[in-house]
């Protein structure tokens, strides 16, 4: 990109048509995407989609091998020092001096970083970590390590957070604190990109996702209008004791009806209308209503629903 195409450097990654290959195999076959500043952008897609290739060449650790690249108006396989200290980047695989303690590294890192030592304590505090500040890297369990890995991606303070499936290893309680600490970073501008495999969780925090399939984004939206644009079915779910199934296939708007357990699941076009069936013909209670999730819509986009 050139520096006239963003005078007021709204974009934070800008790809055109970026592809990798590793062999026969396309991990990244043609993305082009923009990322505005102080975006939560969600990449999401099933595994070996190409997500962590794409997320690495935008940090700089992967070349591509064609398109055009640009983050924060720099070519980050570069390097430049001007760049690197502007971004944090979290690895599903990250380095950590394992003989130091949870501090220790994190002092490591911030003074890699020529940041001054408060930011230790402050970032250990915002991860969740200060119980366990004086406990060897060694010694942490996998969430709490996943957590360091986060806060060495925050402690400098970069202006564009790149995180590789953050929450995989935590624990409920720990997805949710993180949940907000990355609410914080966005409500303080800061543009993050990252990857998941939880649905809800990218429904609940991303402005936009992109669903990438075989090394493509497939799709590309709000999660709000990603669910608008789906299916537009609910499912509604009826003890099968009070409707038989024979029954429920015959009531207005139904698309489907299956048996799942003790209860038959409807699919409906109209639910408003179906609805009142149901309560005329098995009455509503224990009669449970499923609207349309980003998980409905992602199974359908990548073909396992
Ligand atoms: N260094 C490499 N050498 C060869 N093939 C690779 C390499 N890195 C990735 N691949 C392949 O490229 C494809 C995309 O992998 P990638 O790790 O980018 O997917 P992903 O969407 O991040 O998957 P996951 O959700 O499992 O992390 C996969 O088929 C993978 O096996």
């Amino acid at each position: 990109m050139s520096p006239t195409a963003d005078p007021a450097g709204a974009t934070a990654v800008e790809l055109t048509d970026v592809r990798k290959s590793y062999g026969a195999k396309h991990a990244v076959d043609g993305v082009t995407l923009t990322v505005p500043r102080g975006e939560f952008f969600g990449l999401l897609g099933p595994n070996g989609a190409g997500k962590t290739t794409l997320v690495e060449i935008m940090e700089g650790l992967r070349k591509p091998d064609a398109g055009t690249v640009s983050v924060l108006g720099h070519q980050p396989a570069r390097r430049e020092k001007s760049l690197l200290p502007r971004l944090g980047v979290q690895t599903q695989s990250s380095a950590f001096f394992v003989r130091l303690t949870a501090r220790e590294h994190l002092e490591t890192v911030a003074a890699l970083y020529g940041v001054a030592p408060d930011a230790v304590g402050t970032t250990l505090e915002t991860v969740g970590l200060t119980a366990h500040a004086e406990v060897r890297v060694d010694d942490l369990s996998g969430g709490q390590r996943q957590r360091l890995a986060i806060a060495s991606a925050l402690v400098h303070e970069p202006e564009l957070i790149f995180l590789d499936e953050p929450t995989a290893a935590l624990d409920p309680q720990a997805r949710r604190d993180l949940w907000q600490v990355l609410r914080d970073l966005k409500g303080a501008g800061r543009t993050i990109v990252y990857t998941t495999h939880h649905l809800d969780e990218a429904q609940e925090l991303c402005d936009r996702v992109g669903i990438m399939v075989n090394g493509s984004i497939t799709a590309l939206d709000t999660p709000g209008r990603l669910i608008a644009a789906g299916t537009g079915n609910t499912r509604l779910l009826v003890p099968a004791a009070r409707l038989p199934l024979d029954t429920a296939r015959t009531l207005p708007g139904v698309e489907t009806a299956t048996v799942d357990g003790d209860m038959v699941v409807l699919v409906t076009t109209d639910s408003g209308t179906t609805l009142a069936e149901v309560a005329k013909v098995a009455g509503l209670e224990g009669v449970q209503t499923r609207t349309v999730s980003l998980e409905d819509v992602y199974l359908q986009l990548t073909g396992t629903a």
